[in-house]
């Protein structure tokens, strides 16, 4: 015993399914999203999104990323159409990132790993009354999935990044009013979409799917701000860098991915 390693270690993705067995569920997410698998559905419509009279209230480090929240009392943000019944009202939205270097995404396309995953984060106020409640039923959350590619700087990502020195440990939180992240999407809204789930605990299998085909480029510089954030509170002595906070692809198990596109 004497020699049992005394660092705390994280309990990463591997270890999920001990206290939380869906992690190996039929429904689960990330995955890998292999094009020419992917159904053209031609009755799929578009999706529109609705961020102009955004309601962003505060950014904060929650030990597993960083989150900007929406106030969602009402239907001022939301995404619509796609494969969705109904608008979905945008809660928050968090990135997952990696180390220096190209991985870093939560799914890949056909293997690809890009350096960064934005997660716009939205509840199906229709049906339900609260995140909490969508949060656990088979249609309760939409995720939208945007790609960050390492290239030249992305304007719009400068406001978070240049927060992210406020948030830097585990619990901390700061106002941050008036984002829309309209400047954080692609031009085109081309997108893949299939059932799946939270990507890390409670792993919840609630989630429609629908990622972005074209990613946004980001500088390493911005990249570099992220990786200043730790996973530690100010009051642990240990201090580790925020990275590779990324759940890898997890088996398809028969599902259909549809494109919204030939
Ligand atoms: C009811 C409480 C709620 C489940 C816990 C808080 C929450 O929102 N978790 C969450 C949200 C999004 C993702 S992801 N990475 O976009 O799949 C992962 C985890
Ligand atoms: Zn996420």
């Amino acid at each position: 015993i004497a020699d049992m390693p005394h660092v705390a270690v994280l309990p990463g993705p591997s270890s999920w399914y001990k206290d939380y067995p869906i992690a190996e569920g039929a429904r689960q997410s990330p995955i890998n999203i292999a094009p020419e698998e992917a159904v053209y559905d031609h009755g799929l419509p578009p999706i529109s999104l609705h961020y102009d009279n955004c309601t962003s209230t505060n950014i904060s480090n929650n030990g597993h990323s960083v989150v900007v929240e929406f106030d969602d009392v009402d239907d001022r943000s939301v995404i619509q159409g796609g494969p969705l019944e109904n608008a979905y009202r945008l809660k928050q939205f968090h990135f997952h990132w990696g180390g220096k270097g190209c991985h870093g995404s939560e799914h890949t396309v056909a293997g690809k790993t890009y350096t960064s995953e934005l997660h716009l984060v939205h509840w199906n106020a229709a049906k339900y009354s609260s995140f909490a409640e969508a949060a656990v039923a088979p249609d309760g959350l939409a995720v939208l999935g945007v790609f960050l590619e390492v290239r030249d700087e992305r304007g719009g990502l400068n406001k978070i990044t240049d927060s992210l020195y406020m948030v830097k440990f585990k619990g901390t939180v700061t106002d941050f009013r008036d984002f829309n992240p309209n400047c954080l999407l692609p031009s085109s809204l081309k997108y893949w979409t299939y059932p799946g789930s939270l990507t890390t605990p409670p792993l919840y299998e609630s989630v429609t799917w629908i990622v972005l085909t074209e990613p946004i480029c980001v500088s390493e510089k911005q990249m570099g701000k992220f990786r200043t954030l730790l996973f530690n509170s100010e009051e642990e002595e240990q201090r580790t860098r925020m990275e590779n906070n990324f759940r890898p692809p997890q088996p398809l198990k028969g599902r259909t991915v549809r494109a919204s596109f030939k």
